[in-house]
């Protein structure tokens, strides 16, 4: 084989066939089962969104009734999780903590390893991420759980069970659009992740724990950590055409900017880049606005490369109170459903993802003082030859 036959990175490979969201790098848009996107973030829920994912329709009304029924009964924080994440040094990534966690929700399951039951796992680890995250955010800060409110939709609720007190109607919008905005987006790396895992027969949450591995590194979802050091080191919008200049003189990936498959933007960031504004005004933040601004531009008069999604998200979320470790697990408890809804499709209509490899290692050796008449004999070959 060729060298140029390798795709490396599997770029411009395509895997499989999905019916769950339709990114177009061409038109700039992004589908979950046929909706585009921003109607979606403008319009839905996280809870509809999620259920449109897994079952391919939006609820009808009654159906998001008792969808929202059950995620709150799924709502609170197992006791044994509780245990385990107190047993966690504060100072852990959140991400090893999250993934740590869903792992004792698995071990929890009883029917972990029954296929049967997926979109209820699914469905499990969706309810409940969110009191896992928001207890992440207070334990790293030596504050007590704060329990989930019957009375309050998901991102609401979730909001409350992280800052113990209730959001304003702006600022929930604009953490539900988010979740909306992050839920889904096709063969990216930790939904690919949890495909391969899926592929060989493992359980969903083998599946799930893996894709948060992929998804914590900063060239995928923890990009959207690293944009705050890009933010912080900034400082004010003035510096930002010097800072750029100097970051790209020395090679350095600026975080939040490019995308595998978009190359002239991402569909996302309008809706995010709005509902980032949104905040900006509701807390009186004009600078974060003025160094996104200043960023883009001077990155834009130097490279054709534009923001992701997590160049608006990361700011998104620091104003809105969470530490910069938790912007990642955010985006577990959102991509959860994505990842789920990739599984359940992997698994009704399975090959086991393996690929080839070229080998390009030394030429065949042999151990010093090993006789070729002690090694077993491989009869596979002589047999053929028979
Ligand atoms: C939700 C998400 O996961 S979105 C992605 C989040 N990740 C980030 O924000 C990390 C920063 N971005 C990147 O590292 C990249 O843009 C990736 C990993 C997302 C995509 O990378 P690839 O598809 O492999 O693009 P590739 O690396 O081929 O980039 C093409 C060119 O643009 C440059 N480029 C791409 N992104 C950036 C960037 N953020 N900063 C500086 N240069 C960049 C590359 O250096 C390369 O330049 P060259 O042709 O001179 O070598
Ligand atoms: O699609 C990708 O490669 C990364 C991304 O934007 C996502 O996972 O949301």
């Amino acid at each position: 084989m060729a060298e140029s036959d390798i795709k490396k990175g599997l770029a411009g490979v395509v895997a499989d066939t999905t019916e769950i969201s339709k990114v177009n790098p061409d038109t700039n848009s992004l589908l979950y089962r046929g909706y585009p996107v921003q109607e979606l973030a403008a319009t839905q829920p996280f809870e509809a969104v999620a259920y449109l994912l897994w079952h391919g329709e939006l609820p009808t009304e009654a159906e998001l009734v008792a969808l929202r029924e059950r995620e709150r009964e799924l709502r609170a924080l197992p006791d044994n999780v509780k245990q385990v994440m107190d047993a966690l040094p504060e100072t852990a990534h959140p991400m090893d903590v999250v993934r740590t966690a869903v792992s004792i929700v698995g071990a929890n399951d009883p029917k972990a390893d029954d296929p049967e039951a997926d979109l209820e796992k699914a469905f499990r680890l969706y309810a409940v991420l969110p009191a896992i995250v928001a207890y992440e955010q207070r334990r790293r800060n030596g504050q007590a759980l704060v329990p989930p409110r019957a009375d309050l939709d998901y991102a609401a609720n979730f909001l409350w069970m992280a800052f113990g007190e209730e959001a304003h109607p702006t600022v929930v919008d604009a953490f539900n659009q988010s979740m909306v905005l992050y839920a889904e987006h096709s063969f990216n790396a930790s939904t690919f992740t949890a495909r391969v895992v899926t592929s060989t027969l493992a359980d969903l949450y083998s599946a799930v724990t893996a894709a948060i591995g992929a998804l914590k590194g900063h060239l995928h979802g923890g990009a959207n950590e690293a944009v705050m050091d890009v933010f912080r080191e900034v400082g004010t919008a003035d510096r930002a055409d010097a800072w750029m200049q100097d970051a790209l003189d020395s090679k350095r990936t600026i975080m939040g900017f490019g995308h595998r498959v978009y190359k002239n933007g991402d569909s996302r960031v309008p809706t995010m880049r709005a509902a980032l504004v949104r905040l900006v005004q509701h807390y009186e933040a004009q600078e974060v606005l003025d160094i996104y601004d200043a960023l883009e531009r001077s990155m834009a008069e130097r490279k054709p490369i534009k923001p992701n999604l997590d160049f608006p998200s990361g700011p998104a979320y620091a104003l809105i109170g969470f530490d910069v470790p938790i912007f990642t697990p955010l985006f577990v408890a959102a991509r959860v459903v994505g990842w789920t809804a990739h599984i359940v499709e992997q698994r009704a209509n399975n090959a086991l993802i393996r690929p080839l490899s070229e080998y390009v290692g030394p030429d065949e050796r042999h151990v010093e003082g090993v006789s070729q008449a002690d090694l077993p004999e491989d009869t596979s070959t002589i047999e053929e030859e028979a």
